[in-house]
């Protein structure tokens, strides 16, 4: 029973309806997420990485947006839940973490009211007394310094770092199994990012919990992540553990993200082309026109079905289907470190 992962998604689907006819922001994907442990969702801009993580609860404006598909989420299916039911789960059990905490926090009141009221909502008996004790305890747990003091400070009060380890102590009044956190050390510099992202390795140890982590930062990924997964225009084009996403990518876009780093062929230029229209996707591998390697069976009918290639690692990808030549797309890849790693010469 605790083998199975806490969350499996299966054919997570979400559509817009806008003017310009039905957008599939995510087209039928599939991941897990095992108990205790963090996967990140990564893809450039507009891969669907967002609309993925909030379909898991369908925190999705609906309408327009319609979510089909299986969600189950410690052993239960949480797509055919009541929007009450679904909302139990949402602020109790599944907890969400944005990009920008000013946009989450309200600037009337002080950040202690704001946690002292989360802390009520969610166990109605707790006194005034006690709640304030435990949004002191939980401002302690994110590293705010003088917790008990700054409960009465406006949210202004606060550095955007501060801001986010308020949001995140709001997001643990329930002491949530899964934590989805969507980008949320975007906003701020490098060094305050590096402090968010330990601070929430150890909070996921002292919470027991399992982290969904959306970011568009390769960087970010190879800091935290135990899974990966890799988007790219609506679909899923690769998931692995962090080691074979790093060192054995092998979709074309995994391997194009990967040289978009610092120090890497494609750091300054990016990869070259825009992602398709998600109103009208083009026929085969999404990735198809903007890929080094593609062939002409890359551009016809769907996305190709993932192949594994381990346990853990599997790739929509034609040059892995049967009768194709994996060589074809694993050119020699050198790491920032000088070592060569992926390339068939390196194996
Ligand atoms: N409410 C909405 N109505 C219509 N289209 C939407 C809506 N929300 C998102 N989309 C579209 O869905 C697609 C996926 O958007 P999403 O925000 O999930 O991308 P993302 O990977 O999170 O990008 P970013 O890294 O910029 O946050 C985009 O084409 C976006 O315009
Ligand atoms: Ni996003």
């Amino acid at each position: 029973m605790t083998d199975e992962p806490l969350l499996s998604v299966e054919g997570l689907t979400t559509e817009f309806d806008t003017d310009n006819g039905v957008l599939t922001a995510v087209d039928g994907i599939d991941f897990e997420i095992p108990r205790g442990e963090t996967v990140c969702l990564v893809g450039e801009s507009g891969s669907g990485k967002t609309v993925a993580s909030e379909s898991i609860t369908r925190i999705v404006p609906t309408p327009p947006g319609e979510v089909t598909g299986s969600v189950r989420f410690d052993g239960q299916e949480i797509t055919s839940l009541s929007e009450s039911e679904l909302r139990e789960i949402r602020g109790g059990r599944i907890a969400h973490v944005f990009q920008n905490p000013q946009d989450a926090l309200n600037h009337c009141y002080t950040v202690g009211w704001q946690i002292v009221e989360a802390v009520q909502t969610h166990e109605p008996d707790t006194s005034e007394e006690e709640a304030r004790e435990r949004a002191i305890e939980l401002l302690n747990d994110v590293g705010v310094a003088n917790a008990a003091a700054r409960l009465d400070d406006y949210p202004h009060e606060f550095s955007g770092g501060q801001k986010q380890r308020v949001m995140i102590a709001m997001a643990l009044v329930t002491n949530p199994d899964l934590l989805i956190a969507d980008e949320p050390t975007t906003a701020l510099d490098v060094t305050v990012q590096a402090q968010i992202l330990n601070l929430l390795e150890e909070l996921q140890e002292e919470y027991s919990m399992s982290i969904l982590f959306v970011t568009h930062d390769l960087g970010v990924v190879a800091q935290i992540a135990d899974h990966v997964v890799v988007m790219y225009a609506g679909k899923v084009m690769e998931r692995g553990t962090v080691e074979e996403i790093f060192d054995d990518p092998s979709h074309p876009y995994t391997r194009a993200l990967l040289e978009c780093l610092p120090g890497q062929a494609r750091s300054a230029e990016g990869i070259p082309g825009t992602l398709p229209s998600p109103i009208d996707p083009p026929d085969g591998c999404r990735f198809a026109p903007r890929c080094d390697y593609a062939v002409e069976e890359c551009t016809a009918g769907d996305q190709p079905p993932e192949e594994p290639l381990t346990d853990t690692h599997a790739v929509s990808c034609v040059h892995y289907q049967q009768g194709y030549d994996p060589s074809t797309v694993k050119t020699e890849f050198t790491q920032e470190d000088g070592t060569v790693t992926g390339g068939v010469s390196g194996d």
